[in-house]
């Protein structure tokens, strides 16, 4: 029920709003704010060149919309590769509408400035950008400052050749598994409608060996106490929905979809089988006998001088929910925001690659033959690789270099000013010397890995795979760039490219790989299809058909 004040209240303001004019002052206060918070953001970035669409590239309304002419999308540098740097290494999106103004780089100079880490820097990961990373607790991706460098330590020793060896002798069980419960060699040619569910079962078995320490097999997953769900099952539903629930609202995880329901099983079976699996690992530390890297962690913690140790309040998970702010859970499991960074940064990295090594070799068949040489003359038939030869089948890497430099999964690197500072900009190509440009405290520096991998700079014809520019180069060399560079480069990149040479020297070894073509397509046809990105969390390739035909 209404009161007399409330009604005389209303007919004013409804006489009020009827008048046009008061409209009008709405929309021309908004202008004018507007026109002013653009023309603050254009100065904020010193008038660099670039895009001014409505909307910020990773804000809600863009993200809604691909990346067309009036839209600056998510999959902006990849749509745009090719005219995105024309003119400028160093660009800037100033939105119109919605959204802060953001610096875009495709300079390997600026990229050592902002993105490698260390001492010397003025800028930081900001937290909202690792927000996918920190569901299972802080860990060394999302980690700053003091705190990363602690993690680093610690983490480091545990990246060991002791490590490697495992992941090596992994790789090696899991693609003899998987050709016996294939039964690839009775059937002589095997199709494969989508290479990455393999590849991703692949980079889940050694993940889930290597750094968990789980006893997995590609036939006889163990299952989880309650027995519902088998351990690769709750690895690969985990890691398929932590989006999901990093974005969605609490209500929406009850939801009674089958997805949910699923995810809800699979984290709570996560946290009882984790939390048996710490109780085993304690003795095991003790009896000095396991090589994963989740007893190697906790082993380098023990052992690490108390000033860099991690107290157990950096150890613990804080479990980040937007919706909240951030609850510190004292739980009981160490090292677990670690050992799960290392799945999602490596699970869905190295099996996109990987994916898309085999999609380049299946159509360049030259490529794919002077690798199979390679393979010959260093490892024969009738042995299978070591890791010692891991140096010698360099033809084998550098076709997966390649592959990711064209879908470099850690496709954009975020970072914020923490002060006021300089950034030295290199100048345009053909022309000496660098100017430089002042950057306030707060601005957001994206370095962008495919404007990086596309720069004719750096590559000559870049969109051309070709396998020979990373022959005779270190396997370990920062000239390699998609890993990033810097001390805040990716601790996994032996890790992945252990796994990958083992992997595909034992595939190419013994069978051909070729496009699976559909009815009356040509291989250009399947190349435009399927060599494509589709961007989730990282940048992969969309999925790829191939049909396998045992070598004689
Ligand atoms: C093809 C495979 C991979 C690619 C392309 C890749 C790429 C990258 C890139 C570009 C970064 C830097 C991100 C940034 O600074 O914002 C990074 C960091 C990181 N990667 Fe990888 N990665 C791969 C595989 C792996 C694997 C297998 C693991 C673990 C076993 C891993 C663990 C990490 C971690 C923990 C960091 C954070 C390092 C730090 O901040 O000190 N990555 N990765």
């Amino acid at each position: 029920m209404s009161t007399p004040h409330f009604d005389s209240y209303f007919s004013y303001l409804t006489q009020v709003v009827k008048f046009p004019g008061f409209l009008a002052a709405l929309v021309t206060i908004f202008v004018v704010n507007r026109i002013w918070v653009f023309l603050h953001g254009l100065r904020s970035v010193h008038h660099l060149p670039g895009y001014r669409p409505p909307f910020h590239p990773m804000g809600l309304p863009a993200v809604l919309f691909p990346t067309t002419w009036w839209n600056t999308s998510l999959d902006v540098h990849w749509a745009r590769r090719s005219s995105l740097y024309t003119d400028n290494e160093t660009i800037s999106i100033v939105p119109t509408l919605i959204g802060e103004p953001t610096i875009w780089t495709s300079n390997l100079n600026v990229a050592r400035q902002v993105a490698s880490g260390g001492n010397r820097t003025a800028f930081f990961k900001p937290t909202w950008s690792a927000r996918a990373f920190l569901l299972w607790g802080l860990n060394l991706f999302a980690a700053e400052g003091e705190v990363w460098r602690k993690h680093r330590r610690v983490m480091g020793p545990a990246f060991s050749n002791e490590l490697y060896r495992l992941v090596w002798r992994q790789t090696l069980k899991t693609y003899h598994e998987m050709i016996a419960t294939e039964k690839w060699e009775e059937k002589g040619t095997v199709d494969i409608p989508v290479i990455q569910n393999l590849t991703f079962k692949l980079a889940l078995q050694v993940l889930g060996t290597c750094a968990f320490g789980f006893p997995l097999s590609w036939d006889e997953p163990p299952r989880t106490a309650s027995g519902s769900l088998s351990i690769q099952e709750v690895m690969h539903s985990v890691a398929d929905t932590h989006m999901l629930r990093i974005i969605a609202p609490k209500w929406v995880l009850r939801l009674p979809f089958q997805k949910i329901q699923q995810s809800n099983v699979a984290y709570e079976s996560m946290a009882s089988f984790m939390n048996e699996q710490v109780a085993g690992r304690k003795v095991e530390i003790q009896d000095n006998n396991s090589k994963d890297a989740f007893t190697l962690l906790v082993k380098a913690n023990e052992q690490e001088e108390s000033k860099y140790k991690l107290s157990d309040d950096e150890l613990v998970g804080i479990f980040y929910c937007p919706q909240r702010p951030p609850i510190i859970y004292h739980i009981s499991w160490r090292q677990i925001g670690n050992i799960f960074v290392m799945l999602f940064a490596g699970h869905e990295t190295t099996a996109n690659a990987l994916a898309a090594t085999l999609g380049f070799l299946a159509i360049n068949q030259d490529a794919q033959d002077e690798v199979v040489e390679q393979i010959n003359e260093v490892v024969g038939h009738d042995r299978d690789p070591e890791f010692e030869d891991y140096q010698n089948l360099n033809k084998v890497l550098a076709a997966f270099f390649e592959a990711l430099r064209f879908f470099p999964s850690g496709h954009i690197l975020i970072r914020e000013a923490s002060e006021d500072t300089i950034l030295e900009i290199p100048n345009p190509r053909g022309q000496e010397g660098t100017t430089s440009m002042a950057i306030s405290k707060g601005q957001v520096v994206i370095v962008d890995m495919v404007g990086i991998q596309y720069n004719p700079r750096y590559f000559e014809n870049p969109t051309s795979y070709r396998p020979s520019r990373w022959h005779g180069m270190n396997n370990d060399s920062e000239d390699f760039t998609a890993f990033s560079v810097g001390p805040r480069a990716c601790i996994g990149r032996k890790f992945a490219t252990t796994e990958v040479t083992c992997f595909l020297t034992m595939l190419l070894r013994d069978w051909k790989v070729t496009p699976k073509l559909n009815e009356g397509e040509s291989q250009e046809e399947w190349k435009t299809r399927v060599l494509d990105a589709k961007i989730v969390l990282t940048l992969g390739v969309r999925d790829v058909p191939l049909t396998f035909v045992k070598r004689k």
